[in-house]
């Protein structure tokens, strides 16, 4: 089990927009937690912060103690490793193969010398091949990343994230730029290594449904802020239409016509 992550009062403003605003959360160490909103509501931002690919404007993020905000040089290297990232494009060097791929994710163990040499040990390859057996892509370790479809591609990354053996895995929209069936196999792919490991999973979705069916927690926000953070039988009907407005349950509405019971999650109002 690994710690809880805490941000605190975080924010983020880009010129006048404020991306993130004062979020305050606990990450406890298993959840599997969605964070869900529209285009633009702040998502992939709070997943930045969180690994610092941007740095706060305001507020502090801590795990297990240490204040993840002050993390500088190697430090930061090693909480990038152990928090890492999948992203929507994938993130894969099409013209090499999967296997190579995947032990990519091994680099940052590596000095300077041996990355450059991409030499890794036979302990490291095994751990790469147990992460693609997990995710049923053995057959596909030889073939060139670029030939693959895109929800290959997606449970590649995963293996290569899970090489890293991080403490937690973010994942920006995994499934936004994939057909039903693969993105299933993704989300699958997702909460079986949370179960397995108990690795705490954060994941940004543009979808009620998937979130709903695969989270164990689901955290909304509007214009930057947490404006519901519970479970997904509280994200009812009633609540999603409190924090999208009409046009927001239509947009989420093949998500909103399959449940009915009332709302008893806690729904934030802005100020
Ligand atoms: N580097 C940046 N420079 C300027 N503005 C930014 C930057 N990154 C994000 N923003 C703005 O911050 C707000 C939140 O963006 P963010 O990408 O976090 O939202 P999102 O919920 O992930 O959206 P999407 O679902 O479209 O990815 C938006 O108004 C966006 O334009």
């Amino acid at each position: 089990m690994t710690a809880t992550l805490s941000l605190k009062n975080l924010s983020r403003e880009f010129g006048t927009t404020t991306a993130v605003d004062n979020a305050t959360l606990d990450i406890n160490p298993g959840e599997f937690v969605g964070v869900i909103g529209r285009s633009g509501a702040g998502k992939s931002t709070m997943l930045r912060l969180i690994n610092r690919l941007v740095d706060p404007t305001s507020g502090s993020i801590s795990f297990d103690g240490v204040e993840i905000t002050a993390l500088r040089g190697r430090a930061l290297r090693n909480w990038r490793r152990d928090c890492a990232m999948i992203f929507q494009q994938f993130n894969l060097v099409d013209r090499l193969d999967v296997l190579t791929n995947v032990l990519i994710g091994r680099l940052a163990e590596h000095g300077f010398l041996s990355s450059m040499a991409m030499s890794f040990s036979d302990a490291e390859r095994t751990m790469a091949i147990e992460a693609l057996d997990r995710l049923d892509l053995v057959p596909q370790a030889l073939q060139r990343a670029g030939t693959l479809s895109g929800g290959q591609q997606q449970r590649v990354a995963i293996a290569k994230a899970l090489v890293q053996q991080p403490k937690i895995m973010l994942a920006d929209e995994p499934i936004a730029s994939l057909d039903p069936a693969n993105a299933t196999r993704v989300m699958d792919g997702l909460k079986r290594i949370n179960s397995e490991d108990g690795l705490t999973v954060l994941v940004n979705l543009h979808t009620l449904d998937t979130a709903r069916a695969y989270c164990d927690r689901i955290i909304a926000m509007r214009a930057g802020r947490v404006m519901f953070d519970g479970t997904p039988n509280q994200l009812t009907d009633d609540v999603v239409r409190d924090i999208y407005g009409i046009e927001g349950l239509m947009e989420f509405n093949e998500a909103v016509t399959s449940t009915s019971a009332r709302a008893t999650g806690r729904v934030f109002v802005p100020s």
